[in-house]
């Protein structure tokens, strides 16, 4: 069975967030994005029309201005928690931080809303004590850029209830996303878990050097067919982001072996974080 979701409110208007409110506006949803910084919202607002607006000269969009009508933009989402049939937390990735966001949508959402946490690293069996009816949460993950990435994990916790399972799976699907659903927890889910598998076996292979960087990018890309080899995709997403990761999962685990390799660290301890510091893994100075 399935609760009928027709309002969705989005927590966070980030990177994330903005696209995942675009996502569901234009499966027809009415969808609020919230965040706390007018700034942020103003931002994503104008991103997210360029987006669409975008979408709609390739074809991929039929009615821009109705799936933008659908969207409203701001920064304080009390009154559209109060109305959300789904409610979808997308804001910066700190346990306390999240904690407090589910303890206030669940003092304002209807007790029959389903609530989702996009977070990568955190299950949402550690939020669950903050709201008072956890079998209503689990995770809903997408993957950036949510406007392109066609698979969304749901992650249910012990206390979820299958209700609230088949509400999200029907919501993601309704949004012409692919549903991955994994039976039960496990830090960094499906996708992240094997991604990160991949990362570490490279920084292996280069730290016993057996091969450079640019050879076991090359075998990524041309004997595997990934877009992108290993290293390109950590300077991508960012050193200081993969280094997370690792520590999050430490965190949950307490397993050794979860713990960043030292050359990664030492590239963070560098300042070497990606493209978004110019000097990663490659160098992108000139
Ligand atoms: N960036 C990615 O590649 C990616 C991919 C999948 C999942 N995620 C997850 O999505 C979530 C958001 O990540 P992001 O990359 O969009 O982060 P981000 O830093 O771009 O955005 C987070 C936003 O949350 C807002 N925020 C903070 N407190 C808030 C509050 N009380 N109410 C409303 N908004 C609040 C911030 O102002 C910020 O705009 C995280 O949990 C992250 O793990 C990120």
């Amino acid at each position: 069975m399935t609760v009928e979701v027709q309002r969705i409110l989005v927590i966070g208007a980030g990177a994330m967030g903005r696209q995942i409110g675009a996502v569901f506006a234009l499966a027809g949803y009415d969808t609020t994005v919230g965040d706390v910084s007018q700034d942020i919202v103003d931002a994503a607002r104008d991103e997210i029309r360029t987006r669409i607006a975008r979408l709609a000269e390739k074809g991929q969009v039929d009615d821009p201005q109705a799936a933008l009508s659908r969207l409203t933009w701001t920064s304080d989402w009390d009154d559209a928690a109060r109305e959300a049939d789904l409610v979808v937390e997308a804001a910066t990735e700190r346990l306390e931080l999240k904690r407090q966001i589910f303890a206030r949508v669940s003092e304002l959402a209807r007790p029959d809303a389903i609530l989702g946490t996009n977070s990568s690293t955190i299950p949402s069996s550690l939020l669950a004590d903050s709201i008072r009816n956890p079998e209503r949460l689990c995770n809903m993950h997408f993957f950036n850029p949510a406007l392109v990435m066609a698979c969304v994990e749901i992650v249910p916790n012990p206390q979820t209830s299958q209700e609230t399972i088949d509400t999200v799976v029907s919501v993601s699907q309704r949004t012409g996303k692919e549903v991955v659903l994994l039976k039960r927890e496990i830090p960094g889910f499906i996708a992240n878990r094997l991604m990160q598998a991949v990362l570490d076996e490279a920084m292996r292979l280069h730290a016993s050097d057996v091969a450079t960087i640019e050879d076991i990018d090359a075998a990524a890309r041309l004997a595997l067919g990934h877009p992108m080899g290993p290293f390109q995709l950590m300077d991508l997403v960012g050193n200081d982001v993969i280094s997370f990761i690792h520590h999050a999962e430490f965190e949950l685990t307490g397993d050794e072996s979860a713990k960043p390799s030292p050359e990664l660290e030492a590239l963070v301890a560098e300042g070497r974080l990606g493209r978004k510091a110019g000097r990663g893994w490659y160098d992108y100075s000139s």
